[in-house]
């Protein structure tokens, strides 16, 4: 990511004890597909890169002088900004694929993230998507802002359950980058949401 961030930031994208089973998968899955380092040092590269993901870039953003030193210490990024651990709100991990123009998310829904009893929000489900592709814009044009995200919902998608998420570029047109994603269970059999969006 064109940030940069303090290498002693915690890296938020990376397994932990409340990942379940499906979401230790899939990351196992695209991430044995990332660079390797072979013994004597040499590095090979992958179809996939893995996106570290931290809880905060203010700091570095140039908008940070206008706002208050208390605002610039406590700014958080929505989606890394609960301390409680174990899984509560928003679990993922990105992967790219550069040649491929792809972008994947592989998201662990918290129970911090209700919206109709027993699934998720439909504003979490907007806010991660807008999180993929958002971050797939930013990869492929440099900053970027979402001008517009218009969203389908197709089937709920159960609250502690792991969903796939992909962007894919459309097009590119000027200044403007135009993407679609899609929310389908981990095997790719049920659609719960497709979007596309505007950056
Ligand atoms: C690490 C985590 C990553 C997370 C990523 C999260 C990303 C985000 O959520 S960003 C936050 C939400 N987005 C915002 O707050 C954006 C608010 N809007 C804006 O800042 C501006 O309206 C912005 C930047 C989108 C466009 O501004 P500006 O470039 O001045 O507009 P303007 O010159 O009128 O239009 C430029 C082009 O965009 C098009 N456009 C503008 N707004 C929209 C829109 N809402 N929908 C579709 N197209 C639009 C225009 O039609 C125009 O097209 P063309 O060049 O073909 O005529």
């Amino acid at each position: 990511l064109p940030l940069p961030f303090s290498s002693k930031s915690r890296d938020f994208s990376l397994p932990n004890s409340s990942w379940n089973s499906e979401m230790k998968r899939l990351y196992e899955h695209y991430n044995s597909q990332c660079e390797v380092e072979s013994e004597d040092g040499e590095k090979q590269k992958g179809l996939w890169r893995r996106l570290p993901s931290y809880n905060r870039s203010l700091k570095y953003a140039t908008g940070g002088v206008y706002l208050s030193k208390l605002i610039q210490s406590k700014a958080r990024l929505f989606t890394r900004n609960i301390k409680e651990q174990g899984g509560a709100a928003f679990e993922y991990v990105l992967f790219n694929n550069e040649e491929e123009q792809r972008c994947v998310g592989i998201f662990q829904a918290g129970h911090l993230l209700e919206g109709p009893p027993g699934n998720v929000h439909g504003g979490a489900i907007a806010t991660i998507i807008d999180t993929v592709t958002g971050t797939h814009a930013t990869l492929l044009s440099g900053t970027v802002m979402t001008a517009n995200l218009n969203i389908n919902y197709r089937s709920p998608i159960p609250l502690g359950g792991t969903v796939h998420i992909e962007s894919s570029l459309d097009r590119k047109e000027g200044r403007k980058t135009f993407l679609s994603c899609r929310v389908t269970s981990t095997d790719g059999s049920k659609l719960h949401t497709e979007a596309t969006g505007d950056f």
